[in-house]
C-alpha cells in the first residue's frame, strides 16, 4: 500500500494543516465523525457565544436592543450580508441575510418572472432541490400559466449529472428565466456558473443561481461574473444552526429595484419608522427583506461569519478539495470490488464539497456507519453523501471513514440494517 493511503499519511496532513486550530472550536466534532455538514453544519463555541451575546441584550435592554448593545439588531441584517460579501464575490450593498433559500427564491421569482409575449418559460433542471421547483411552479400559475407551458426541466443524461450544454441549448428564445443550483443537492456536481451566465445573457435571459451547497464551501464570483441574482442557506458550511436565517444577492445593475413581495422591512432605513403607507425601498438589496428579522435565527450565524472573517475562502476551497480527492483515493483503493461508485465529478473545477457514493444498499450502510458514530447521509437513489467539513473534518477522519466502510462491508455489517427509510435524514 503506498503511503498516501496509510493512516500515517492522514496524520502528517492534520499536522500540516493551516485549519486545524479551528477544530477546537467545534467540540461535537471530536464526539463523532461528522460528515453531514452539507444537511447541517455542526454547533461552534462562537456560534453558541453570538447567541448568548444577543439574548443578554434582550434580558438588559429589551425593546432597546433594536439600537443598542454590542450586536444592535436593526442593521444586524445588512451587517452579516457585509460579513458574506467575501464569500460570494459581490459588492456590500448587493448582499442581504434575510429569510431562508426557499422563501428568498420566492421573492427573486416574485420580482424577476416577467413573462412576456413569448418568454414565458423558466429553465431549470430535473436535478434541482424540490423545494425551488415547488417555488418555480407557483410562480408560474400565479402568472395564469401552466406548468405545462411555462416550465423546462431540462435531463439529466444520467440521473446524476447535468450536461452544461444541454441546458445552453435549452435556452431557447421563449425562455425568461434560468434558476440552476450552483453544485447539485445529490451528487455534487460543481457547474459552471460563469459559462452558464455569459450564454443565458447573450440569449436575453436573465439567471440567478441556488448556493445552498456552495457556499461557505468554494469561492465565488456573482458580480464579476454577472449573475442576476443568488439565493442560499446558512446552516450547511457555515454552521448558522438549524433554521439559521437566509441570504441573498442581487446584482447592482437591477438596484435600486421594488421588490416583488414588499414589507416594512423593505423600506429605506432611515424613513421605516415613519410608518407611511407608501413603501420607501432600500436602494440596496435590503428591499428584498419583508418583515422583522428573526433575530434569535440570526444570532449564531454572528459569531460563525467571525472565523470565515479571519480564513480566505481559498484556503477552506483548498482543504476541501484535498479532503474530497483524498476520500475518493481511498474508495479507489480500498473498496474496490465493494459494489460502490463514485459519481461526484473527479475533476476539482467539478464538484462541490462533498462526495456521493452509490450503492444496491446504501441505505443499511449508512445505517451501520452511524451506529459506528459516523454521520453521512442518504439520499435516492442508494446514494450515501459525505461531506467533510474543512473548518472541523481532519484527514484522519476520512481515513477512519473509509476504514469504518472497509470493516462495514468485510464483515457484512449492514445486513443486520433494514434497509427502511428514515423519515427524516
Ligand atoms: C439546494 C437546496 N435548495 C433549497 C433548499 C431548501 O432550503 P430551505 O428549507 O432553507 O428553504 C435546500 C435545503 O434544504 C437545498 O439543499
Ligand atoms: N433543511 C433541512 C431540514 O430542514 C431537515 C433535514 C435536512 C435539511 C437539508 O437542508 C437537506 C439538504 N438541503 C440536502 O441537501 O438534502
Amino acid at each position: 500500500m503506498s503511503f498516501t493511503l496509510s493512516r500515517q499519511f492522514a496524520e502528517t496532513e492534520d499536522r500540516n494543516d493551516p485549519l486545524a486550530p479551528y477544530r477546537r472550536l467545534f467540540p461535537p466534532a471530536a464526539e463523532r465523525i461528522y460528515l453531514a455538514g452539507n444537511s447541517l453544519g455542526l454547533w461552534s463555541e462562537r456560534a453558541e457565544q453570538s447567541l448568548m451575546a444577543v439574548l443578554e441584550s434582550w434580558r438588559h435592554h429589551g425593546v432597546d436592543g433594536w439600537s443598542h448593545g454590542p450586536y444592535p439588531w436593526f442593521d444586524l441584517s445588512e451587517r452579516l450580508g457585509r460579513l458574506m460579501v467575501p464569500l460570494v464575490g459581490a459588492n456590500p450593498h448587493e448582499v442581504i441575510v434575510t429569510g431562508s433559500t426557499t422563501v428568498n427564491l420566492h421573492q427573486l421569482l416574485a420580482t424577476f418572472y416577467r413573462p412576456r409575449g413569448r418568454r414565458i418559460k423558466i429553465l431549470t433542471d430535473s436535478l434541482a432541490f424540490p423545494s425551488d421547483i415547488y417555488a418555480i411552479k407557483s410562480h408560474i400559475t400565479l402568472h395564469g400559466l401552466t406548468v405545462e407551458e411555462a416550465l423546462i426541466e431540462v435531463a439529466s443524461p444520467d440521473g446524476l449529472t447535468l450536461d452544461e450544454n444541454a441546458v445552453i441549448q435549452a435556452m431557447t428564445d421563449d425562455v425568461a428565466l434560468v434558476i440552476l443550483p450552483s453544485v447539485l443537492f445529490v451528487s455534487g456536481q460543481r457547474l459552471d456558473m460563469a459559462t452558464l451566465t455569459a450564454a443565458a445573457h447573450d440569449r436575453g435571459i436573465l439567471i440567478g443561481f441556488d448556493l445552498a451547497h456552495s457556499v461557505g464551501i468554494m469561492p465565488h464570483q456573482l458580480s464579476a461574473w454577472g449573475v442576476d441574482f443568488a439565493f442560499w442557506c446558512t446552516y450547511k458550511y457555515l454552521n448558522g444552526g438549524p433554521g439559521s436565517v437566509g441570504a441573498l444577492y442581487v446584482a447592482d445593475r437591477h438596484l435600486p429595484k421594488t421588490p416583488g413581495l414588499a414589507g416594512w422591512f423593505s423600506s429605506d432605513k432611515a424613513v421605516q419608522f415613519d410608518m407611511a403607507h407608501t413603501l420607501v425601498p432600500s436602494s440596496d438589496a435590503g428591499a428584498f427583506q419583508i418583515g422583522t428579522p428573526h433575530i434569535l435565527s440570526l444570532a449564531p450565524l454572528m459569531g460563525s461569519l467571525e472565523m470565515f472573517r479571519e480564513i480566505p475562502i481559498e484556503t477552506i476551497r483548498d482543504k476541501s478539495l484535498r479532503l474530497t480527492r483524498y476520500l475518493m483515493d481511498l474508495v479507489n483503493h480500498r473498496l474496490a470490488d465493494r459494489g460502490f461508485r463514485i459519481v461526484t465529478p473527479l475533476q476539482d473545477a467539478r464538484r462541490g464539497g462533498h462526495v456521493a457514493l452509490a450503492h444496491p444498499d446504501a441505505i443499511r450502510i449508512s445505517k451501520a456507519l452511524k451506529a459506528r458514530q459516523v454521520i453521512p447521509d442518504y439520499r435516492p437513489p442508494r446514494i450515501i453523501r459525505l461531506a467533510p467539513s474543512p473548518l472541523y473534518t481532519t484527514y484522519q477522519d476520512v481515513w477512519d471513514t473509509v476504514n469504518h466502510l472497509w470493516e462495514i462491508m468485510e464483515y457484512r455489517e449492514y445486513e443486520r440494517y433494514s434497509p427502511e427509510r428514515e423519515v427524516v435524514s
